[in-house]
């Protein structure tokens, strides 16, 4: 038998600022709310930066099925952990954390079935606004606040669920003063974290916390999820093009672009970014397009048409980071007979669907989706921050626009400016 004595943080309920959502469609208001403390199992967080995701907008929209209000939005964030409750193992005070909206609990049957990145222990509550005890941390003039994508970075401080409950057969407390003592036996398993992951501290904060959501996606939904392969002249077309390397990206947001950096980094032989807005051409090119078409200088074509044209045939990978059904049918209709795989990213509105002709999977073409870019928050993000410290993953180039918390409702309208690749707001 092997004694492990941890020590509860005795924390109390923080007051601070945070936006907050009362209904859907409406400003965002910057209030004084309430954070209660961390529950056993829970990491209250001082969040520094975040980022604004195109999600944050469509759930604020009202078109989210699992939208609820009054709530703090935000799931892009960066900070360091201000008191831990009981049992939490693997983060401390003082740490560099981001908020994962993908947990990983290393227990559950999709975390061990080594197929998939979502995790199933804690999210029913976490899309219904809880924690997963059911209850809320978050109070605001009396009246109790929904969390959001498990993270809710909108706020000074957050409260977010980190450790795999201690099986209670394992635990005999010993209460000693301030000082509890859990004896384990040897062979217990490592009590694990789930909605946090501690990285670099000389990581740039601001720039890193948009790994946690956009960046991330993207640029794991070509590496991790397609796959991309490197351009091979055993798949060499009519057109000239190098197979089976060619990409196709619908939608160069945050997202697109950073599909276009895994791409790239993958030795795809060729990168073609669509986007309706123009603007988007220059940084398309600078994160690893070799083309730019624009779906709005080919209205007499079908857009899958005009790719297929250019294609000798169609992509071997396609990727929708728009969320709109159409383009997820053309991005599909787009890839090559036999092969092409068809990747969806982008969230789609409650209530819509996606069709096509069966013929188009018959005959060989692959549809599949992919959530935080199929990557293990935890086990994979603490790489990626280390990659993006090296330069491999672009993030500062795709900070466009920059706001304290007052002015979060100007990030939400910069989305629809045209020039606005990711906002980050600054607590400090
Ligand atoms: N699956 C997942 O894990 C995740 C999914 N998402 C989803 O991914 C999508 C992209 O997110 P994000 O990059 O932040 O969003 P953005 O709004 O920044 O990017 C979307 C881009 O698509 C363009 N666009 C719109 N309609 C078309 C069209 N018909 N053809 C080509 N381009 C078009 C937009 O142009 P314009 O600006 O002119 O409208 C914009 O440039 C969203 O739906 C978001 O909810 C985001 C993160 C994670
Ligand atoms: N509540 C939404 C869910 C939309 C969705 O698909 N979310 C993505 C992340 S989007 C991040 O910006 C995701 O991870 N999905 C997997 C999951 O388990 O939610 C809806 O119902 O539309
Ligand atoms: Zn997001
Ligand atoms: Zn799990």
């Amino acid at each position: 038998m092997r004694c492990i004595t941890l020590t509860p943080v005795i924390s109390q309920t923080i007051k601070c600022r945070a936006a907050v959502a009362w209904e859907a469609a409406k400003p965002l208001t910057i209030e004084d709310i309430e954070v209660a403390p961390p529950q056993a199992h829970e990491v209250r967080i001082k969040i520094l930066y975040t980022g604004v995701c195109h999600t944050d907008y469509y759930t604020l929209s009202g078109k989210d099925s699992e939208g609820v209000f009054p709530v703090i939005f935000g799931h892009e964030g960066g900070g360091v952990v201000e008191s831990v409750g009981e049992h939490v193992t693997n983060v401390a005070p003082g740490d560099h954390v981001i908020p994962l909206y993908t947990a990983e609990c290393r227990e559950c049957k999709f975390c061990k079935s080594g197929k998939t990145n979502l995790c199933g222990k804690v999210r029913a509550t976490q899309g219904r606004g809880l924690m997963p005890d059911e209850t809320s941390r978050f109070t605001c003039k009396g009246q109790q606040l929904f969390h959001y994508m498990g993270c809710s970075t909108f706020s000074e401080y957050t409260g977010t669920y980190s450790s795999f409950p201690v099986p209670k057969d394992l635990v005999r407390p010993v209460l000693n003063d301030c000082i509890i003592s859990f004896s384990l036996p040897v062979k217990s398993p490592v009590v694990a974290d789930v909605s946090v992951v501690k990285i670099n501290p000389k990581a740039k904060l601001d720039s890193a916390a948009l790994l946690g959501c956009g960046i991330t996606t993207g640029f794991g939904a070509a590496t991790r999820t397609a796959k991309v392969e490197e351009g091979s002249t055993v798949g060499r077309r009519e057109c000239g093009c190098v197979g089976f390397g060619l990409v196709a990206i619908f939608g160069m947001g945050g997202v697109g672009l950073s599909v276009a950096q895994g791409a790239r980094l993958n030795k795809a032989s060729r990168i073609i970014a669509i986007d309706t807005n123009p603007k988007k051409e220059k940084l398309s090119r600078e994160m690893g397009a070799t083309d730019f078409v624009n779906p709005l200088d080919h209205s007499n074509t079908p857009i899958q048409q005009v790719l297929i044209d250019m294609t000798d045939g169609g992509l071997d990978y396609t990727f929708d980071c728009t969320g709109n059904v159409q383009v997820m049918r053309a991005a599909l209709e787009a890839c090559h007979k036999g092969w092409g795989q068809s990747i969806i990213i982008g969230v789609a509105a409650a209530g819509q669907e996606i069709s096509t002709r069966p013929f188009q999977l018959v005959t060989g073409r692959v549809w599949k989706g992919s959530a935080f870019g199929g990557v293990k928050g935890r086990t994979e993000l603490p790489g990626l921050v280390e990659d993006y410290m090296e330069g491999k993953i672009k993030i500062d180039e795709l900070i466009t626009h920059r706001f304290n918390l007052d002015d979060i409702n100007l990030a939400f309208d910069a989305m629809h400016g045209g020039d606005c690749i990711r906002s980050v707001i600054s607590f400090q």
